[in-house]
């Protein structure tokens, strides 16, 4: 699927796409709908907390166009913490995070929402307004498209235009839900719900897609319909990071893994690398299944 924007115009700027090289040999798009390149993002020695709590200490993830990293580990590690970081919801108590090869806190806010706009989250909870599914789909769209603020808080004007948006209808097709575009969001399944959360994000075309344990309450259907549409959005050449505590799951659709543990990190490599030759004896056991904290 290669998501368009029909509704026009928008305000984002060129970037300087970067790449680790981590993906060389996906043969995924590296443009986005916007034409710009798409880029690569990275938390960089980021260490953050809350209050006196220190969460992460010095920790490096990053995620290039066209790859998906899935980030496991026991609960209350940070994995939120660190995606939270990754998705420009927070700035890290120290370190950076990068995208397109520029450190996204180092300038002023106008500067970070025009990379915020780049990047999409998903939620373990959906999040929609109470409307129907084609309106949640075609507020993302605006949302992130840059419009002033005083439109960006005027609900009814932003679902009026939008909501005829190409870019909403493939979004929604993604996730198999085109012939729910007119129901409303609260006689959806969770499930569904869910899928519309993931459109929303979908729907501007982000280079990074986020997502936070996003099936951790669907069944497997929904699942699997959600995991194919991170298939999707790879070979769009959208870059993926997902938190999971499903180690099948992180094995079906990650290119790399990476174990965090309370002390950071410790271990990031390709997903059979990690499920079968992992070189820390800590990764071997958490995969198996052991109660590793
Ligand atoms: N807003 C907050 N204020 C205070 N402490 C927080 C806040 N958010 C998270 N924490 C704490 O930070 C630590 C890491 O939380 P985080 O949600 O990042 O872990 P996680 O690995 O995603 O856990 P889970 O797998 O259960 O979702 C936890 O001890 C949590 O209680």
């Amino acid at each position: 699927m290669r998501v368009t924007d029909g509704a026009g115009s928008t305000e984002e700027t060129d970037e300087t796409g970067e790449t680790d090289g981590s993906n060389a040999t996906n043969e995924a798009s590296e443009t986005n709908a916007t034409n710009a390149p798409r880029a690569t993002i990275e938390a960089r020695d980021v260490t953050h907390g809350y209050g006196r709590e220190r969460v992460l200490e010095d920790v490096t993830l990053s995620v290039a166009p066209g790859e998906v990293v899935a980030l496991i580990g026991p609960s209350g590690v940070g994995k939120t913490t660190l995606l939270r970081l990754l998705a420009l919801f927070e700035r890290p108590d120290d370190g950076t995070v990068r995208h397109g090869g520029e450190d996204v806190w180092a300038n002023g806010n106008g500067e970070r929402l025009d990379h915020r706009r780049r990047v999409g989250m998903v939620f373990q909870e959906p999040n929609l307004f109470g409307a129907s599914v084609r309106q949640n789909v075609a507020y993302g769209l605006r949302v992130r498209q840059g419009w002033p603020e005083r439109v960006r808080h005027s609900f009814a004007s932003i679902l009026g235009s939008a909501s005829t948006s190409p870019a909403v209808a493939q979004a929604l097709e993604a996730v198999g839900l085109e012939s729910y575009a007119d129901r409303d969001v609260d006689s959806l399944s969770g499930g569904e719900a869910q899928r519309v959360a993931f459109a929303r994000a979908l729907a501007y075309d982000p280079d990074v897609l986020v997502l936070d344990e996003p099936t951790s309450e669907l069944d497997p259907r929904n699942t699997a319909i959600l995991e194919d549409a991170v298939r999707t959005a790879r070979a769009n050449g959208i870059g993926v990071a997902l938190a999971t505590h499903d180690m099948h799951q992180a094995r079906r659709v990650a290119d790399r893994v990476g174990l965090l543990l309370d002390d950071g990190i410790v271990e990031i490599d390709e997903t059979d690398t990690i499920f079968e030759d992992p070189s820390d004896d800590r990764t071997r056991q958490f995969i198996r299944g052991d109660l590793v904290y």
